[in-house]
């Protein structure tokens, strides 16, 4: 860790993470390179810590003294601000981020990624501190290639459907479609923070992360999770492959997403984290545009990709088609397709995806399996029984 430089050359010094949601999925993802790669210390904000518990614990851990866990939520805590107080940099992860309750839960969902972001976001400011706050891909909505006629030639020009931070529009569905809370929310959000830095004079950069998968993805449900619930569809897939149930494809599985590996989407954090002078005031894609596929085909895939790691035979209808009514209720809609334009990230951090979809889903499923593969058997030999 001695003599780490930033992209500039000059010396990186050690600073102090206030790390907000730091026990969700990116979180823990985020928490294990900073104590295994860096000097930095982070204090670790959640009310979770299952996912960073490995961190945590023994007092042994050559990292001990440079994590700590703080047990809040934000949505009432007035420990809150002495925390961003006593960092250097805050990053804000906190928010509902599954699209099952974008629908059924609107409120919960904008007040999580709107009410919620506030104070952190005033915090930073009225205390000069710097802010990184995770946004999402879905700000963007629906491409404008979605609105021409199917049979348009204009849908192969990459200028209807590539996504950029700069230039593209942010495109949401009618009221009723209330799917949208979300991203209306995270991209009043992001409009605040942008105020901020030019009212006020705020340090902050804002993510916009593209469907980053790896291990730790939500939860499997019935196992750590609840069994009526509906995760993303990472974890939905691996549930059914577990299970050998059919995968279900909402409305055909035609939406179209660009997957990336966890650990490939850290490193351009980490390097955000390291170059604030390139990274202030810049809102980033972070994604892989080479890893494009329909949810049909990800499902195909992940059956493949599961049977080698497996070693089991995928069952005989591996897929079934279910109405986004019958899946996710309604006020459901859905973004057609998701390309990430790379060129302020390339051009600020140097930074490029590597992970092939293949790969990354074999590295994925391997710890699905290994994790819950036997705890999955013993819950369904109970069920049997009863
Ligand atoms: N994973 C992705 O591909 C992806 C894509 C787009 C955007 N994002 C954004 O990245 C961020 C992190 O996503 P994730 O995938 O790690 O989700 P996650 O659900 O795994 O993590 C979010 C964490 O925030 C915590 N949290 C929520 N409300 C809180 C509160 N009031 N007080 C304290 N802690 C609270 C949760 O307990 C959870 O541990 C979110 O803001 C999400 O919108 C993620
Ligand atoms: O069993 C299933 C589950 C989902 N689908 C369809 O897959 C597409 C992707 O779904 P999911 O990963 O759950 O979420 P989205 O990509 O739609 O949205 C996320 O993107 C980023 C983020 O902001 C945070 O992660 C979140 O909003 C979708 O088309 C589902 O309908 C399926 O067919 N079967």
């Amino acid at each position: 860790m001695a003599g780490r430089v930033d992209l500039d050359g000059n010396q990186i010094k050690p600073i102090t993470i206030c790390m907000i949601g730091a026990g969700g999925f990116i979180g823990s993802h985020l928490c294990e390179k900073l104590m295994s790669e860096t000097p930095h210390k982070v204090l670790a904000v959640d009310v979770y810590n299952d996912k960073i518990k490995h961190l945590l614990e023994p007092a042994t851990l050559a990292w001990a003294d440079r994590i700590q866990f703080h047990r809040i939520n934000i949505k009432n805590d007035s420990r809150l601000e002495g925390l961003i107080k006593m960092a250097d940099l805050t990053i804000n992860l906190a928010a509902i981020c599954t699209p099952a309750d974008y629908n059924t839960r609107p409120l919960d969902t904008i007040y999580s990624n709107f009410i919620d972001a506030l104070p952190v976001v005033k915090y930073c400011s009225e205390n000069g501190k710097r802010l990184i706050h995770f946004s999402t891909c879905e700000v963007y909505g629906k491409t404008i290639g979605a609105f021409l006629p199917k049979d348009s030639p204009l849908r192969q020009d990459p200028a209807y459907y590539v996504l950029k931070e700069d230039e593209s529009p942010c495109i949401f569905g009618p009221i009723e479609k209330q799917r949208w809370s979300y991203a209306c929310a995270k991209q009043l959000i992001e409009r605040l923070i942008y105020a901020e830095g030019a009212e006020n004079g705020l340090e902050f950069t804002i993510v916009r992360p593209f469907n980053w998968i790896g291990p730790r993805m939500d939860f499997i449900p019935g196992i750590d999770g609840p069994s009526e619930g509906v995760p993303r569809v990472l974890a939905c897939f691996s549930n059914n492959l577990l299970r050998r149930e059919p995968l279900k494809l909402v409305d055909g599985g035609e939406s179209q997403r660009t997957f990336i590996y966890i650990k490939d989407a850290i490193e351009a954090i980490l390097l955000m984290i390291e170059n604030p002078a390139r990274a202030n005031g810049h809102t980033f894609n972070v994604g892989n545009p080479n890893n494009e596929v329909n949810v049909r085909q990800l499902a195909e895939m992940m059956t493949q990709v599961y049977s080698k790691v497996s070693g089991e035979s995928s069952i005989e209808t591996p897929t079934l088609d279910v109405s986004s009514k019958e899946f996710y209720g309604e006020g459901y809609d859905d973004s057609d397709k998701r390309i990430p334009d790379m060129t302020i990230i390339n051009k600020q951090l140097g930074w490029n995806p590597k992970t092939a979809l293949w790969d990354l889903l074999e590295s994925t499923l391997t710890y699905q399996h290994r994790t819950y593969a036997e705890a999955i058997k013993q819950a369904m030999s109970k069920t049997t029984a009863n």
